[in-house]
Order: structure tokens, then sequence, then C-alpha cells
């Protein structure tokens, strides 16, 4: 194996598959690779080679393949890698560049933004693939691990449930997009723990310009109040109707409150995106693989629980409402609760974030929320390569 970018490759004189007679004058014609390692360590300055060359080179004709890891790789805790010197480690959501495949099980890869020369070892999709699942097997049996944000108010009571499988693919191929003028915004989607502040986040972007921002109207089967108007505040909808709904798969998540029905359908987000606005929503983690599709092409943003000290002290004048109260004080165990959240949450769907931030200061999230926004729909980004090029699943 010839590294991409490393001494040999930048050389130009040695190529995988080239037999090596001599080191330095040195025969090690039949040794082990780490024997020739250990000729070559204790040579100084010029290293001379005697090769046989390989008479029938393969043609390198591999177009470049960018991917977003969807599983954490660390070569220093994977004795089956041939060189855990030559490796590279990668964390979920970290994009690569293979930058060689011609080996099915092992590539070559650099980490974006890189800086670096040299290509590192990474297991190819399907060596990761059997790994997951020796690991997986390995595993004692796990019914229930999705998450279950069983909460009260709009987004606490999404009960939806669809746990990405720790068997899904393990890379994802991406694309650079930039958005056209023309072309319509893409969703802002926000997730992050109960509490946390996605809701606030949200609603302060929208007053901030509310000709640009807009929510999605969702869906109720509740009945109107007085001065509430369908398709204004809801849509209000008999049960009947919703049920339809949600058989037809129009709800990119809903849930059930106190015996009433809510959603967010899929044609009211993007009724805000064909008028021309940026429809920003609030969602469970759950329903962010409802949201990363060709049509809409969501940008997601995690809103993260500062460390807890930071949560006592911003959270000091600020209410909470759970299952049992409208708008009490926080305590000690919702801060703990929110924290145990934040890292089953980021345990499962860190790869999926587009950016994340810290809601400390509230004033400073709101500024992060705005350049992150303008980043998303002005700058190009990396997207998974099904949304440009459609295929029949997506
Ligand atoms: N950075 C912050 N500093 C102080 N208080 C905050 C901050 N962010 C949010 N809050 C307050 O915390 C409370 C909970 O926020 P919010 O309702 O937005 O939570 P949420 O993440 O939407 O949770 P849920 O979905 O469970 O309602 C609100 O009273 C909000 O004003």
């Amino acid at each position: 194996r010839v590294i991409c970018g490393g001494l040999a490759d930048r050389s130009g004189l040695l190529h995988a598959g080239d037999r090596i007679l001599e080191v330095n004058g040195f025969p090690v014609d039949g040794m082990e690779p780490e024997q020739v390692i250990q000729v070559q360590a204790r040579s100084q300055g010029t290293i001379m080679f005697k090769v046989v060359p390989i008479t029938e080179r393969p043609i390198h004709n591999q177009t470049m393949l960018y991917v977003r890891a969807m599983a954490d790789y660390s070569p220093q805790q994977d004795p089956a890698i041939p060189c855990a010197d030559a490796g590279m480690s990668f964390r979920k959501g970290d994009i690569l560049e293979i930058v060689d495949q011609t080996d099915s099980l092992w590539w070559q890869a650099k980490k974006l933004p890189s800086s670096m020369a040299c290509a590192g070892l990474i297991p190819s999709t399907n060596l990761l693939k059997r790994k997951q699942r020796e690991f997986w097997w390995s595993q004692p049996y796990q019914p229930h691990i999705c998450m279950q944000t069983c909460r009260s108010g709009f987004r606490r009571s999404m009960r939806l449930c669809s746990c990405y499988s720790a068997l899904n693919c393990p890379f994802e191929e991406v694309v650079r997009y930039q958005r056209l003028p023309q072309d319509a915004h893409r969703l802002l989607a926000l997730t992050g723990p109960s509490g946390v502040g996605v809701n606030q986040l949200r609603r302060r972007l929208i007053e901030m310009n509310p000709n640009i921002f807009r929510g999605a109207i969702p869906h109720t089967t509740r009945a109107p109040k007085a001065y509430e108007e369908s398709g204004r505040e809801y849509y209000f909808t008999s049960r009947e109707i919703f049920d339809n709904m949600v058989y037809n798969n129009r709800f990119l998540e809903y849930g059930e409150h106190k015996g009433t029905l809510y959603g967010t359908s899929i044609e009211s987000v993007k009724d805000v995106l064909n008028s021309g606005r940026i429809c920003i929503i609030d969602i469970e983690p759950n329903a962010i693989q409802a949201v990363r599709t060709h049509e809409l092409k969501a940008y997601i943003i995690y809103v993260k629980p500062p460390p807890l000290e930071r949560l006592r002290e911003t959270r000091q004048d600020s209410y909470i409402t759970t299952n049992y109260y409208v708008n009490r004080p926080f305590k000690e165990e919702d801060f703990q609760e929110m924290e145990e959240a934040a890292r089953k949450i980021e345990s499962q769907y860190w790869q999926f974030f587009d950016h994340v931030i810290v809601n400390d200061e509230l004033q400073d999230s709101c500024i992060q929320l705005l350049t992150a926004v303008r980043r998303a729909q002005d700058e190009p980004q990396w997207v998974p390569v099904s949304w440009i090029r459609p295929t029949a699943e997506s």
C-alpha cells in the first residue's frame, strides 16, 4: 500500500505492487514487512530501494468521493487495522474526502477541512458495516433505546418514535450545495432537549423579522377559540381527517396532548417556503430523518445546554412548562434532566447536526442563530448527494 500524499507517493518512484529487493544495499526479498521497516528505520539520509516495478500498474480513474461519517472510529482501538500509525480517526458528522478505494477493506481518506498532506487509512463501508454488525450482536439486547420524550406543550407532546438504527450505512455520500437565489430557502429545524430554549430562540427569530421568518402552521383536532381562525393560529381539522393525514405520511411529526392531536404537516412547511420566506420549526430529534429530504433540504441546528453551573445562573428568572405545571421556576432536577437528555440526543443524532448553538446567554444565542441562518441559506454546505441527484428512494 502507498499512502496518498506520503513520502513514497510524493516521490512518484514507488507503487503498490512493486517488489522491493534491497534497501540501502541490504537484501530484503522474502522478509516480513515489519522486518523491512526495521531496516529502513536504521538507515540515515537518502534511502535507496532496489525494486522490480509492477508491470501493469492499475489505472487510477477514481472520482473523488465525499462522505459524512455516521459513526465514530479510532484506529488505536482497532486490532484489525494493518498499521495503526497510518490510520485516521473520525467522529460522527466529520466530512471525509475518500482519496483511494482500490482496496475493498481499507480506504484512504482526509478529514475536511484539511491541511494534511497525507491521507490516513480508514475502514471501507463494507468493513465498517461488518464491524458494526459484530458490535451490535455483542451488545446486550435493548428493545427501547429510542428517546421517549413525553412532555406537555406542543413540542413536548410528540411521541413519534422512529429510531435511528445503529446498522444504518456508516457513511453518507455528500456534495457541496450552494442555494441559488431563485431556489426555495432551506428549512431551518431547531432541536434540543426539553426546556433548553428551542422554542424561545425560534420565536425570537420570527419576532426579529416576521417578513422573512415564519413558523409552519400546525394542525389540531381541538375546537377553535373565539378569536382563532383556521389557517392562522392552526388548521382546525376533524380527528378523521387528521388520522387520514397520519396514514398518508403527511406529517413531519405529530402527537397527542391532553386528548388533542397536534401535528406539523409537510404541506404547511412547503407553503412558507413557496411564499419565498424562511420556514423555521422546532422538532423532536426523532423527526430529523423526516425533514432531511430533497424537498425540504433541512438545515439542522442543535441547541445544546451550557454546563450545569451556567444553566443555574442564566435560568434564575426563567420559567419552565412541564407535564404538570405551566410556567414554574426551574429546579435543580430540570437541569439534571436536560443534561441527561442532551447526552442521549448527542450520542444518537450528532452526525445530523449542521450547526450547534450552546444556549448560554440568550442574546448571544440569538446572534449565533442569525449568523447560522444566513450561512445555511447563502454559503455552500455539504448535503446528502440524494438531495441533488434524487434517487427512487429519496
Ligand atoms: N439562554 C436562556 N437564558 C435564560 N432563559 C432561557 C434561555 N433560553 C430559554 N430560556 C427560558 O427557558 C424556558 C424554556 O424555554 P423554551 O420553552 O424555549 O424550551 P424548549 O426547548 O422549547 O422546551 P419544550 O419543547 O419542552 O417547551 C423559557 O422560559 C425560556 O424563556
